[in-house]
């Protein structure tokens, strides 16, 4: 009876939400005139890409790598975004593959560039066997996509080849340097790992080693540079293309056993401190470790959203629907949640806004710092006493006003000195969120399932709205649980997370939960 009548009320209230579908277009052409400048620099605002991924096992690494080759690859200007992967495991396979996949990119972003390849990951791009040419060199294609095909074969060949190297390496330098009864990890260059080791040991292993953060690549010059004609080392005639890539980093925050790290709520806080610290972009995007930029102009759309004379000033966040490869055609899991995403979501754009979903969301970064809408003023007196509310680094205090400037370009990195890296370590400890606001007021929220959908409504109750962006081709995809058991799990976590939130709700939030519960139950009928 219970039941029924809980069905009942959810099923009306995901009705109401639907009452008053919109749809907004991204107005890519105008962003470009008013923004993008003749000498091929741009005034577009900074925008920090996070990324996230625990095991490259169960999240396989070849996903997270071309995930990260199409963030770096995006059609957003390259001295204005950057990308951070946390690595919740802090495992060294993950560290390597990443310097493996820099290396790759510096091939692969300027072959994405010269030809406008889509999608720019490679794995879906080679999926794909013929599709238009819309780049302007055709008399090159041929040759420069075998000659890419073949480098992809053999990078991945390379990642997967770490997980033997890896531990082959290891055991040469542990014979070297016998300790008793401890198997280090090493690096290539001969230095022990401070992360998680293959044979795990006290402060070395899961949810037990120190923070590391290491800058894979440097922020770039704001000068284009071009690259090199063909020639026996260069393989492509680059000569045309801007060979910069944008910065990235690895993060991996400190884990102590007797903490609640708060999973991937507690890696984004994590992110979002340290990319204070380094660009400190007024936007963020997030993705889950399996979702890659499928639109290289999927950025673009966000922020085009989020700079209108409208309604933008107003925005926290702008949410993209999950598309997912790999379904099959029926779609017998319903993983697509297509009424979910194509009328529930739309149906509240006409509202408030849609709710956050996890991954693919463009964020206000001051609206995660607990900031009320409309547009914030650095000013604002609030901030001077502001230790119990972000923790104690006098650094992130002070990058919350710029945060708030979103005119700004994005701040040159300071030089990583070792200053620098002292208190990029200090905001990735376990200890720093002690006594502070993050997880409540401050950052995604903590303690629930569900941190994404609460995060979101804790950003609607303070009075800030989002949008719904939908393109054409989809803006990001991912991947989606293939069997009965998984799914049936994620839906169950899912639906768990909305019952749990009433805290956090307004009547808004209400209809939200309700729908998103009825949609799930619907999903199962
Ligand atoms: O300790 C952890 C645990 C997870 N993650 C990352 O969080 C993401 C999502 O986790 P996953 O287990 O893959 O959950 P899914 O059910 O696939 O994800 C959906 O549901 C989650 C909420 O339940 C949201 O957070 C996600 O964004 C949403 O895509 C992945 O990238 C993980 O690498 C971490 O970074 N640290
Ligand atoms: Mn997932």
């Amino acid at each position: 009876m219970i039941g029924d009548f809980w069905f009942g009320v959810t099923w009306l209230l995901n009705q109401v939400a639907k009452l008053k579908p919109i749809k907004r277009v991204p107005e890519l052409a105008v962003l470009q005139q008013q923004f993008d400048l003749p000498d091929g620099n741009s005034n577009l605002p900074g925008l920090d890409v996070f990324i996230n991924t625990v095991d490259p096992i169960n999240e396989p690494m070849i996903y997270t790598m071309n995930s990260i080759l199409s963030i770096l690859a995006a059609d957003y200007p390259v001295d204005k975004h950057a990308c951070y992967l946390s690595d919740d495991g802090g495992s060294l396979i993950h560290y390597d593959g990443l310097l493996e996949t820099a290396k790759f990119a510096a091939l692969w972003v300027p072959f994405c560039r010269k030809h406008s390849i889509e999608p720019r990951a490679p794995e879906s791009y080679f999926a794909v066997k013929t599709r238009p040419y819309t780049g302007s060199a055709p008399e090159d294609f041929a040759s420069d996509h075998r000659c890419m095909s073949r480098e992809y074969d053999e990078f991945k060949e390379h990642l997967d080849a770490l997980f033997t190297i890896i531990p082959k390496r290891s055991d040469a330098y542990n014979d070297a340097h016998a300790k008793e009864g401890v198997k280090a990890t090493w690096m290539a260059d001969g230095t022990e790992w401070p992360g998680t080791w293959i044979d795990p040991s006290e402060n070395h292993k899961k949810g037990q080693h120190a923070g590391i953060v290491r800058v894979m690549l440097n922020h770039p010059s704001n000068q284009p540079q071009l690259g090199l004609p063909a020639s026996t080392d260069n393989p492509l005639d680059l000569s045309n293309v801007d060979m910069r890539l944008p910065m990235l980093v690895y993060i991996a925050r400190e884990k102590c056993p007797s903490y609640d790290h708060q999973k991937k709520a507690g890696a984004m806080n994590v992110q979002l401190r340290v990319s204070a610290l380094l660009t400190n972009a007024p936007f963020i995007i997030n993705f889950d470790g399996d979702h890659y930029v499928n639109n290289s102009k999927a950025f673009r759309a966000g922020i085009c959203f989020m700079l209108d004379r409208r309604d933008g000033d107003n925005t926290a966040f702008v949410q993209f629907p999950q598309r997912f490869d790999d379904v099959d055609p029926t779609d017998r899991y319903c993983n697509h949640n297509r009424v979910f995403f194509d009328a529930t979501l739309l149906g509240l754009n006409g509202i408030q806004g849609p709710s956050y979903v996890g991954t693919g969301c463009m964020f206000r970064r001051v609206a995660l710092y607990g900031v009320d809408p409309p547009r914030w003023r650095p000013d604002d007196g609030n901030i001077a006493d502001s230790s119990h509310k972000f923790g104690n680094s006098e650094s992130f205090v002070n990058s919350i006003p710029s945060a708030a400037n979103q005119e700004r370009s994005i701040m040159s990195p300071p030089a990583l000195e070792d200053s620098v890296m002292v208190e990029l370590t200090d905001v990735m400890a376990s200890a720093y969120e002690d006594g502070t606001n993050w997880g409540k007021e401050v950052g995604w929220v903590y303690n629930i399932a569900t941190e994404d959908v609460v995060t979101g409504f804790r950003l609607h109750r303070t009075g800030w709205r989002s949008m719904y962006c939908r393109m054409e081709p989809d803006a990001f995809r991912g991947t989606a649980p293939i069997n009965l058991t998984e799914r049936l799990y994620q839906i169950l976590r899912w639906s768990g997370g909305p019952l749990r939130c009433s805290s956090h709700t307004t009547v808004h939030s209400l209809l939200a939960a309700g729908s998103a519960l009825c949609n799930e139950l619907l999903t199962l009928t």
